[in-house]
């Protein structure tokens, strides 16, 4: 694969459930068409059904698509050297209940091709916070002890593309807390992350780039400091008896509530030039906010558009 190659090109990408002995069937995506940049930490999101896990079983070739193409890591979702280099932790995870975690990472390892260190795989429970756990049955784990472990599977073989269906789904703040953590060295280590989370605060913190996916379509896409704008706008609010007059003169615009104001700054310095002018003249700042758009109004506003 050469650096300028996407990590996942789709274009054109239909799928349509057809159920037994019924005619028509449910299009899940209708013309799909996004690219993943290589080393990118993306994050899909969209309403239910929209069609996100339809997509990503489709880039991992675990269902067949009804129109369109797929390359994945510069080739076939169904070649299985592509596959070995993919790390995929699923929605649903079927784990067997009578094994330990240090069995199960050795058999994923196989699967995948590669010889099994025992090591390697303890340091990968560690990692994950599993360590404890390792010579107990899984299914004696907990709903984000499970989750845990479908992601140090996931991370088996340190792969060039990682795909999270909702991977934070069942753990707890610090947890949470962690694996965002280990998501952020992945993509320092130049790992592109495919995040498909409801979680939209956690895809705000992990991802660079987002799309939007409505009624089986990427209806927008891109950088998230684009979609979702914050810095410019700063809305302030002064304690009684500021000098009204004197604000706007340092540039702060009123506001509807009372004592508050709004300025425009680029950068944090550009902020702070505005807030010394406005204490020069005698004003007390009380409380201080981004006047920005995050990606739960984003999401509503594109997907209430798009409709
Ligand atoms: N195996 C299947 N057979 C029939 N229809 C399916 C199947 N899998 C998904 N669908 C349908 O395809 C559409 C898209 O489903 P999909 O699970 O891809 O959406 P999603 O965006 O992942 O949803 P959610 O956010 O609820 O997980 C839905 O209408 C769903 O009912």
């Amino acid at each position: 694969m050469t650096n300028q190659e996407p990590a996942i090109e789709v274009r054109g990408l239909r799928k349509t459930y057809h159920r037994a002995f019924r005619k028509g069937g449910t299009e899940a995506l209708r013309g799909m068409d996004l690219t993943v940049p290589e080393g990118s930490a993306f994050g899909l999101i969209g309403p239910n059904g929209a069609g996100k896990t339809t997509f990503i079983k489709s880039i991992l070739g675990i269902v067949q698509p009804t129109e369109g193409s797929i390359r994945v890591l510069g080739g076939s979702p169904e070649d299985p050297r592509i596959r070995a280099r993919i790390g995929y932790l699923p929605e649903r995870l079927h784990l067997p209940g009578t094994w330990t975690a240090p069995a199960f990472l050795a058999t994923v390892t196989r699967l995948k091709g590669l010889p099994v260190d025992p090591a390697v795989n303890l340091r990968l429970l560690e990692r994950v916070g599993l360590s404890d756990a390792v010579g107990r049955r899984i299914g004696g784990y907990s709903k984000g002890m499970r989750q845990r472990l479908g992601l140090a599977a996931a991370l088996v073989g340190t792969p060039s593309l990682l795909v999270l269906d909702e991977p934070t789904d069942g753990i707890d703040p610090m947890g949470r807390m962690e694996v965002r953590r280990i998501l952020q060295d992945e993509v320092q280590r130049g790992t592109t992350l495919f995040l498909n989370s409801h979680l939209l605060a956690e895809t705000e913190r992990v991802c660079d780039r987002v799309a939007i996916l409505a009624g089986g379509r990427v209806v927008r896409e891109g950088r998230l400091e684009d979609l979702a704008r914050g810095g410019v706008r700063w809305l302030v609010r002064f304690a009684p008896g500021a000098n009204a007059e004197a604000l706007v003169t340092a540039g702060f615009v009123r506001g509807v509530a009372e004592g508050q104001y709004v300025v425009e700054a680029e950068d944090p310095a550009a902020l702070n030039r505005a807030l010394d002018r406005a204490r020069a003249a005698g004003a007390l700042m009380v409380e201080l906010r981004r006047d920005g758009t995050d990606l739960e109004s984003v999401l509503m506003g594109t997907v209430e558009a798009a409709a």
